[in-house]
Protein backbone atom coordinates (compact mmCIF):
# COMPACT_ATOMS: atom_id res chain seq x y z
CA UNK A 1 0.00 0.00 0.00
CA UNK A 2 1.34 2.84 -0.97
CA UNK A 3 0.30 6.42 0.48
CA UNK A 4 -0.15 9.90 -1.33
CA UNK A 5 0.21 12.67 1.88
CA UNK A 6 -0.63 16.46 1.57
CA UNK A 7 -2.59 19.53 3.66
CA UNK A 8 -3.64 22.30 3.48
CA UNK A 9 -0.66 24.96 1.98
CA UNK A 10 -1.37 26.60 5.36
CA UNK A 11 -0.98 23.85 7.50
CA UNK A 12 -2.12 24.77 11.51
CA UNK A 13 -3.63 22.13 13.64
CA UNK A 14 -5.99 24.05 16.15
CA UNK A 15 -5.83 22.60 20.03
CA UNK A 16 -6.07 18.95 18.86
CA UNK A 17 -5.72 15.62 21.79
CA UNK A 18 -4.46 12.25 20.65
CA UNK A 19 -4.04 9.28 22.66
CA UNK A 20 -0.95 6.99 22.11
CA UNK A 21 -0.32 3.73 22.36
CA UNK A 22 1.88 2.65 25.14
CA UNK A 23 5.59 2.18 24.98
CA UNK A 24 6.06 -0.73 23.10
CA UNK A 25 10.18 -0.67 25.17
CA UNK A 26 8.03 -1.23 28.21
CA UNK A 27 5.44 -3.29 27.16
CA UNK A 28 7.94 -5.73 26.16
CA UNK A 29 9.69 -5.94 29.64
CA UNK A 30 6.56 -5.99 30.99
CA UNK A 31 5.51 -8.91 28.95
CA UNK A 32 8.27 -10.84 29.99
CA UNK A 33 8.34 -9.71 33.57
CA UNK A 34 4.74 -11.06 33.71
CA UNK A 35 5.47 -14.87 32.24
CA UNK A 36 7.33 -14.94 35.22
CA UNK A 37 5.46 -13.14 37.48
CA UNK A 38 1.99 -14.05 36.90
CA UNK A 39 0.43 -12.10 39.40
CA UNK A 40 1.22 -8.53 37.98
CA UNK A 41 -1.18 -7.00 35.65
CA UNK A 42 -0.49 -4.61 32.95
CA UNK A 43 -2.34 -1.54 31.89
CA UNK A 44 -2.26 0.94 28.66
CA UNK A 45 0.08 -1.78 27.25
CA UNK A 46 1.25 -0.92 22.99
CA UNK A 47 -0.82 -2.40 20.41
CA UNK A 48 2.02 -2.67 18.48
CA UNK A 49 2.50 -6.02 16.12
CA UNK A 50 6.01 -6.28 18.10
CA UNK A 51 4.16 -6.18 21.03
CA UNK A 52 1.84 -9.04 19.83
CA UNK A 53 4.14 -11.27 18.28
CA UNK A 54 6.21 -11.19 22.06
CA UNK A 55 2.62 -11.72 23.70
CA UNK A 56 2.19 -14.65 21.36
CA UNK A 57 5.52 -16.36 21.65
CA UNK A 58 5.69 -15.93 25.66
CA UNK A 59 1.70 -18.08 25.80
CA UNK A 60 2.43 -20.07 23.19
CA UNK A 61 3.92 -23.88 23.81
CA UNK A 62 5.51 -24.24 19.96
CA UNK A 63 9.04 -25.52 18.92
CA UNK A 64 9.65 -22.96 16.48
CA UNK A 65 9.04 -19.49 17.36
CA UNK A 66 8.55 -16.40 14.75
CA UNK A 67 8.92 -13.04 16.28
CA UNK A 68 9.43 -11.59 12.61
CA UNK A 69 10.55 -7.75 13.04
CA UNK A 70 10.90 -7.12 16.27
CA UNK A 71 14.58 -6.49 17.96
CA UNK A 72 13.71 -6.77 21.75
CA UNK A 73 11.10 -9.65 21.25
CA UNK A 74 14.26 -11.67 19.79
CA UNK A 75 17.11 -10.38 22.35
CA UNK A 76 14.19 -10.63 25.44
CA UNK A 77 13.13 -14.02 24.28
CA UNK A 78 16.73 -15.35 23.78
CA UNK A 79 17.09 -14.82 27.28
CA UNK A 80 14.30 -16.07 28.78
CA UNK A 81 13.66 -19.42 27.03
CA UNK A 82 18.10 -20.01 27.84
CA UNK A 83 16.62 -20.31 31.67
CA UNK A 84 13.43 -21.91 31.03
CA UNK A 85 14.97 -25.54 32.18
CA UNK A 86 14.07 -28.42 29.84
CA UNK A 87 12.07 -26.73 27.28
CA UNK A 88 14.08 -26.26 23.48
CA UNK A 89 13.27 -23.65 21.18
CA UNK A 90 13.77 -22.79 17.71
CA UNK A 91 13.74 -18.24 17.83
CA UNK A 92 13.90 -17.11 14.62
CA UNK A 93 12.31 -13.85 12.58
CA UNK A 94 12.22 -12.24 8.75
CA UNK A 95 14.95 -11.98 6.63
CA UNK A 96 16.01 -8.84 8.46
CA UNK A 97 15.92 -10.16 11.40
CA UNK A 98 18.96 -13.08 10.22
CA UNK A 99 20.72 -10.40 9.36
CA UNK A 100 20.70 -8.39 12.71
CA UNK A 101 23.49 -9.81 15.12
CA UNK A 102 22.90 -11.49 18.49
CA UNK A 103 26.44 -13.21 18.54
CA UNK A 104 27.31 -11.59 21.92
CA UNK A 105 24.21 -12.64 23.38
CA UNK A 106 24.61 -15.69 22.66
CA UNK A 107 27.90 -16.02 24.04
CA UNK A 108 27.12 -14.67 27.07
CA UNK A 109 24.33 -16.86 28.18
CA UNK A 110 26.85 -20.01 27.27
CA UNK A 111 29.22 -18.76 29.81
CA UNK A 112 26.38 -19.22 31.86
CA UNK A 113 26.04 -22.73 31.02
CA UNK A 114 23.49 -22.19 28.28
CA UNK A 115 23.52 -24.43 24.82
CA UNK A 116 22.76 -22.66 22.39
CA UNK A 117 23.93 -23.12 18.28
CA UNK A 118 22.74 -21.40 15.36
CA UNK A 119 20.69 -22.77 12.49
CA UNK A 120 22.07 -20.95 9.93
CA UNK A 121 24.66 -18.81 10.03
CA UNK A 122 26.99 -17.89 12.85
CA UNK A 123 26.47 -15.19 14.63
CA UNK A 124 22.90 -14.53 13.76
CA UNK A 125 18.87 -16.05 14.34
CA UNK A 126 17.65 -18.30 13.63
CA UNK A 127 18.80 -19.97 16.79
CA UNK A 128 18.05 -23.40 18.89
CA UNK A 129 17.96 -22.50 22.52
CA UNK A 130 17.95 -25.69 24.51
CA UNK A 131 17.22 -24.09 28.48
CA UNK A 132 19.08 -25.13 31.33
CA UNK A 133 18.90 -23.92 35.26
CA UNK A 134 21.51 -21.48 35.48
CA UNK A 135 23.66 -21.08 38.41
CA UNK A 136 26.66 -19.03 37.46
CA UNK A 137 26.21 -15.42 37.86
CA UNK A 138 29.35 -12.97 36.64
CA UNK A 139 29.66 -12.28 33.27
CA UNK A 140 31.64 -9.75 31.20
CA UNK A 141 30.08 -8.66 27.69
CA UNK A 142 30.29 -5.76 25.00
CA UNK A 143 28.26 -3.10 25.28
CA UNK A 144 28.72 -0.74 22.63
CA UNK A 145 26.14 -2.73 20.07
CA UNK A 146 22.67 -3.01 21.57
CA UNK A 147 21.88 -2.26 24.89
CA UNK A 148 18.93 -5.18 24.28
CA UNK A 149 21.11 -8.04 25.16
CA UNK A 150 21.86 -6.13 28.28
CA UNK A 151 18.00 -6.04 28.75
CA UNK A 152 17.70 -9.26 28.21
CA UNK A 153 19.87 -10.78 30.87
CA UNK A 154 18.67 -8.26 33.66
CA UNK A 155 15.02 -9.19 32.84
CA UNK A 156 15.49 -12.90 33.69
CA UNK A 157 18.29 -12.01 36.45
CA UNK A 158 15.98 -12.25 39.17
CA UNK A 159 14.61 -15.71 38.85
CA UNK A 160 18.37 -17.25 38.62
CA UNK A 161 19.29 -19.14 41.98
CA UNK A 162 22.63 -16.50 42.24
CA UNK A 163 21.00 -12.90 40.24
CA UNK A 164 23.31 -11.45 37.61
CA UNK A 165 26.25 -9.43 37.61
CA UNK A 166 27.42 -8.31 34.50
CA UNK A 167 30.41 -6.41 33.96
CA UNK A 168 30.20 -4.61 31.00
CA UNK A 169 32.99 -3.81 28.62
CA UNK A 170 33.34 -0.29 26.20
CA UNK A 171 31.27 2.23 25.85
CA UNK A 172 27.52 1.77 26.76
CA UNK A 173 25.31 2.25 24.36
CA UNK A 174 21.76 3.19 24.42
CA UNK A 175 21.69 3.92 28.40
CA UNK A 176 18.91 5.05 29.25
CA UNK A 177 16.95 1.67 28.07
CA UNK A 178 19.01 -0.17 30.39
CA UNK A 179 18.09 2.14 33.36
CA UNK A 180 14.35 1.55 32.03
CA UNK A 181 15.07 -2.24 32.32
CA UNK A 182 16.58 -1.09 35.61
CA UNK A 183 13.74 0.83 36.60
CA UNK A 184 11.00 -1.97 35.81
CA UNK A 185 12.82 -4.14 38.04
CA UNK A 186 13.09 -1.72 40.99
CA UNK A 187 9.00 -0.88 40.62
CA UNK A 188 8.94 -4.71 41.40
CA UNK A 189 10.95 -4.30 44.57
CA UNK A 190 13.70 -6.28 42.91
CA UNK A 191 17.05 -5.01 43.72
CA UNK A 192 19.80 -4.13 41.60
CA UNK A 193 22.57 -1.63 41.24
CA UNK A 194 24.49 0.18 38.28
CA UNK A 195 27.95 1.41 39.56
CA UNK A 196 30.71 2.28 36.39
CA UNK A 197 30.40 -0.38 34.82
CA UNK A 198 29.06 -2.98 36.71
CA UNK A 199 25.45 -4.31 36.93
CA UNK A 200 23.72 -6.51 39.91
CA UNK A 201 20.28 -8.01 39.68
CA UNK A 202 19.88 -10.14 43.35
CA UNK A 203 17.43 -13.06 43.12
CA UNK A 204 13.55 -12.73 44.12
CA UNK A 205 11.59 -15.50 43.46
CA UNK A 206 8.09 -13.84 43.81
CA UNK A 207 6.86 -10.33 43.55
CA UNK A 208 3.90 -8.71 45.34
CA UNK A 209 0.72 -8.26 43.17
CA UNK A 210 0.90 -4.81 41.48
CA UNK A 211 -0.63 -3.26 37.98
CA UNK A 212 2.05 -1.78 36.50
CA UNK A 213 0.65 1.02 34.30
CA UNK A 214 2.81 1.85 30.67
CA UNK A 215 3.78 5.32 29.62
CA UNK A 216 2.60 6.05 26.09
CA UNK A 217 5.22 5.53 23.33
CA UNK A 218 7.86 8.41 23.30
CA UNK A 219 9.03 7.21 19.77
CA UNK A 220 5.77 7.35 18.33
CA UNK A 221 5.27 10.67 19.97
CA UNK A 222 8.65 12.09 18.00
CA UNK A 223 6.37 12.17 14.79
CA UNK A 224 4.04 14.95 16.63
CA UNK A 225 7.03 17.21 17.83
CA UNK A 226 8.09 17.30 14.22
CA UNK A 227 4.45 17.85 12.89
CA UNK A 228 4.06 20.64 15.10
CA UNK A 229 7.79 22.81 14.13
CA UNK A 230 6.93 22.19 10.68
CA UNK A 231 3.04 23.29 10.75
CA UNK A 232 2.59 26.96 10.35
CA UNK A 233 1.13 27.05 14.28
CA UNK A 234 -0.07 24.14 15.66
CA UNK A 235 -1.08 23.00 19.37
CA UNK A 236 -1.61 19.77 20.27
CA UNK A 237 -2.19 17.28 23.53
CA UNK A 238 -1.40 14.21 23.82
CA UNK A 239 -1.96 11.62 26.60
CA UNK A 240 -0.53 9.72 28.39
CA UNK A 241 2.83 11.03 29.41
CA UNK A 242 5.42 12.47 32.14
CA UNK A 243 7.47 14.42 32.35
CA UNK A 244 9.76 12.52 34.50
CA UNK A 245 9.68 9.25 31.86
CA UNK A 246 11.64 6.04 32.20
CA UNK A 247 11.86 6.36 28.09
CA UNK A 248 15.16 7.68 27.09
CA UNK A 249 13.18 9.64 24.26
CA UNK A 250 11.84 12.10 26.81
CA UNK A 251 14.73 13.83 25.72
CA UNK A 252 12.60 14.86 22.36
CA UNK A 253 10.84 17.96 24.92
CA UNK A 254 14.97 19.60 25.01
CA UNK A 255 15.91 19.06 21.74
CA UNK A 256 12.59 20.13 19.66
CA UNK A 257 12.84 23.32 21.87
CA UNK A 258 15.91 24.24 20.18
CA UNK A 259 13.68 23.57 16.86
CA UNK A 260 10.86 25.94 17.89
CA UNK A 261 8.50 23.44 19.83
CA UNK A 262 7.79 24.21 23.47
CA UNK A 263 6.07 21.27 25.34
CA UNK A 264 4.11 21.67 29.28
CA UNK A 265 2.92 18.98 31.24
CA UNK A 266 -0.51 18.59 33.07
CA UNK A 267 -2.65 15.57 34.29
CA UNK A 268 -0.69 13.17 32.47
CA UNK A 269 -1.00 14.98 29.25
CA UNK A 270 1.75 16.87 27.37
CA UNK A 271 1.03 20.27 25.09
CA UNK A 272 3.17 20.65 22.22
CA UNK A 273 2.82 24.28 20.70
CA UNK A 274 4.34 25.73 17.73
CA UNK A 275 6.62 29.42 18.85
CA UNK A 276 6.08 31.38 16.77
CA UNK A 277 8.85 34.21 15.39
CA UNK A 278 11.69 31.23 16.67
CA UNK A 279 15.11 32.03 15.54
CA UNK A 280 16.14 28.86 13.43
CA UNK A 281 19.72 27.88 13.73
CA UNK A 282 21.86 24.50 12.90
CA UNK A 283 21.30 21.43 15.00
CA UNK A 284 24.28 19.67 16.50
CA UNK A 285 23.09 16.78 18.61
CA UNK A 286 24.83 13.54 20.08
CA UNK A 287 21.87 10.40 20.02
CA UNK A 288 23.29 7.64 21.78
CA UNK A 289 20.90 7.86 24.15
CA UNK A 290 18.05 8.27 21.64
CA UNK A 291 19.21 6.31 18.30
CA UNK A 292 15.30 6.34 17.76
CA UNK A 293 14.69 9.37 17.14
CA UNK A 294 17.20 10.08 14.38
CA UNK A 295 15.56 10.12 11.51
CA UNK A 296 12.41 12.01 13.14
CA UNK A 297 14.93 14.82 13.32
CA UNK A 298 16.68 14.75 10.49
CA UNK A 299 13.42 15.61 8.29
CA UNK A 300 12.09 17.78 10.66
CA UNK A 301 15.84 19.46 9.39
CA UNK A 302 15.31 19.36 5.84
CA UNK A 303 11.55 21.09 6.12
CA UNK A 304 12.63 23.95 8.39
CA UNK A 305 15.05 24.48 5.93
CA UNK A 306 18.41 23.96 8.85
CA UNK A 307 21.33 22.05 8.61
CA UNK A 308 22.29 19.53 11.09
CA UNK A 309 24.82 17.55 12.00
CA UNK A 310 23.75 14.27 14.36
CA UNK A 311 26.35 11.73 16.35
CA UNK A 312 26.19 8.41 18.16
CA UNK A 313 24.56 6.20 15.45
CA UNK A 314 26.57 3.80 15.27
CA UNK A 315 23.68 1.54 16.01
CA UNK A 316 21.29 2.70 12.98
CA UNK A 317 23.51 0.11 11.05
CA UNK A 318 22.16 -2.85 12.87
CA UNK A 319 18.36 -1.81 13.14
CA UNK A 320 15.16 -2.60 10.80
CA UNK A 321 17.43 -1.69 8.07
CA UNK A 322 20.95 0.73 7.68
CA UNK A 323 18.69 3.76 8.55
CA UNK A 324 21.54 6.06 8.14
CA UNK A 325 22.00 4.47 4.03
CA UNK A 326 18.06 4.39 3.96
CA UNK A 327 17.90 8.34 4.76
CA UNK A 328 20.88 9.12 2.60
CA UNK A 329 19.27 7.55 -0.15
CA UNK A 330 15.70 8.97 0.50
CA UNK A 331 17.30 12.37 1.33
CA UNK A 332 18.60 12.80 -1.67
CA UNK A 333 15.77 12.27 -3.89
CA UNK A 334 13.95 15.38 -2.06
CA UNK A 335 16.84 17.40 -3.14
CA UNK A 336 18.90 17.38 -0.36
CA UNK A 337 22.56 16.95 0.57
CA UNK A 338 23.29 14.60 2.96
CA UNK A 339 26.14 12.49 3.86
CA UNK A 340 26.70 9.88 6.54
CA UNK A 341 29.60 7.79 8.12
CA UNK A 342 29.26 4.83 10.32
CA UNK A 343 27.92 7.06 13.03
CA UNK A 344 27.04 10.28 12.49
CA UNK A 345 24.98 12.13 9.60
CA UNK A 346 25.61 15.84 7.91
CA UNK A 347 22.51 17.52 6.41
CA UNK A 348 23.31 20.92 4.67
CA UNK A 349 21.09 23.86 4.88
CA UNK A 350 18.42 23.79 1.97
CA UNK A 351 15.63 25.73 0.67
CA UNK A 352 14.22 23.63 -1.63
CA UNK A 353 12.28 20.48 -1.41
CA UNK A 354 10.91 18.25 -4.50
CA UNK A 355 7.57 16.98 -4.63
CA UNK A 356 5.72 13.65 -5.52
CA UNK A 357 8.86 12.14 -4.24
CA UNK A 358 8.49 7.99 -3.77
CA UNK A 359 9.98 7.29 -0.21
CA UNK A 360 10.97 3.64 -0.01
CA UNK A 361 10.44 2.50 3.47
CA UNK A 362 12.85 -0.44 3.97
CA UNK A 363 10.53 -2.81 6.33
CA UNK A 364 11.39 -0.08 8.57
CA UNK A 365 8.33 1.54 10.20
CA UNK A 366 10.58 4.70 11.17
CA UNK A 367 11.44 5.65 7.48
CA UNK A 368 7.94 6.01 6.88
CA UNK A 369 6.38 7.79 10.09
CA UNK A 370 9.92 10.39 9.69
CA UNK A 371 9.33 11.61 6.35
CA UNK A 372 5.31 11.94 6.98
CA UNK A 373 5.17 15.17 8.32
CA UNK A 374 7.22 16.60 5.09
CA UNK A 375 3.77 16.17 3.68
CA UNK A 376 3.22 19.59 5.40
CA UNK A 377 5.83 21.33 2.72
CA UNK A 378 5.39 19.35 -0.10
CA UNK A 379 2.64 16.47 -1.17
CA UNK A 380 5.18 13.13 -0.73
CA UNK A 381 4.11 9.90 -1.50
CA UNK A 382 5.20 6.69 1.56
CA UNK A 383 5.77 3.19 -0.14
CA UNK A 384 4.59 0.40 1.93
CA UNK A 385 2.82 2.73 4.46
CA UNK A 386 1.14 -0.64 6.22
CA UNK A 387 4.81 -1.15 8.01
CA UNK A 388 3.81 1.44 10.67
CA UNK A 389 1.87 -1.28 12.36
CA UNK A 390 5.58 -2.61 13.57
CA UNK A 391 5.47 0.24 16.58
CA UNK A 392 2.54 2.39 15.81
CA UNK A 393 -0.61 0.72 14.10
CA UNK A 394 -3.01 3.69 14.11
CA UNK A 395 -0.36 6.27 12.66
CA UNK A 396 -2.25 6.95 9.19
CA UNK A 397 -5.77 7.48 11.02
CA UNK A 398 -4.34 9.78 13.53
CA UNK A 399 -3.11 12.20 11.00
CA UNK A 400 -6.01 11.75 9.47
CA UNK A 401 -7.42 13.03 12.36
CA UNK A 402 -5.21 16.30 11.70
CA UNK A 403 -6.40 16.87 8.35
CA UNK A 404 -4.11 15.78 6.28
CA UNK A 405 -5.17 14.29 3.19
CA UNK A 406 -4.24 10.99 2.64
CA UNK A 407 -5.18 8.61 -0.63
CA UNK A 408 -4.17 5.43 -1.55
CA UNK A 409 -2.10 5.09 -4.89
O1 LIG B 1 15.53 -1.94 24.75
C1 LIG B 1 14.76 -1.41 23.96
O2 LIG B 1 13.52 -1.42 24.13
C2 LIG B 1 15.32 -0.74 22.77
C3 LIG B 1 16.66 -0.40 22.73
C4 LIG B 1 17.28 0.32 21.59
O3 LIG B 1 18.07 -0.60 20.85
P1 LIG B 1 19.70 -0.68 20.93
O4 LIG B 1 20.11 -0.85 22.32
O5 LIG B 1 19.99 -1.88 20.08
O6 LIG B 1 20.21 0.61 20.34
C5 LIG B 1 16.21 0.93 20.69
O7 LIG B 1 16.78 1.33 19.47
C6 LIG B 1 15.08 -0.03 20.40
O8 LIG B 1 14.10 0.52 19.56
C7 LIG B 1 14.39 -0.43 21.67
C1 LIG C 1 15.07 -0.39 16.61
C2 LIG C 1 13.78 -0.56 16.86
O1 LIG C 1 13.21 -1.72 17.29
P1 LIG C 1 13.83 -3.18 17.52
O2 LIG C 1 15.33 -3.07 17.67
O3 LIG C 1 13.19 -3.66 18.77
O4 LIG C 1 13.45 -4.01 16.33
C3 LIG C 1 12.83 0.56 16.71
O5 LIG C 1 11.66 0.43 17.10
O6 LIG C 1 13.22 1.64 16.19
Amino acid sequence: MNLKLSTNSIFTIDDSQLNITGSKSETNRLLLLKALFPNITLANTSNSDDSEVMQKALAGNDEIVDIHHAGTAMRFLTAYFSVNEGREVVLTGSSRMQERPIKILVDTLRQLGVEISYEKEEGYPPIRIKGKKVTASKVNLAANVSSQYISALLLVASKLDNGLELTLEGEITSIPYIKMTLALLNDLDIKTSFEGNVIKVYPKETVESKEMVVESDWSSASYFFSLVALADAAKITLSSYKENSLQGDSELVSLYEKMGVKTTFQNNKMTLEKVSGFNYEDINFELNNTPDIAQTIVVTCLGLGIGCHLTGLHTLKIKETDRLEALKVELTKLGANISVTNDSLTLERSEKINHDVHIATYNDHRMAMAFAPLAIKVPIIIDDAEVVSKSYPDFWNDLKALNFQISEL
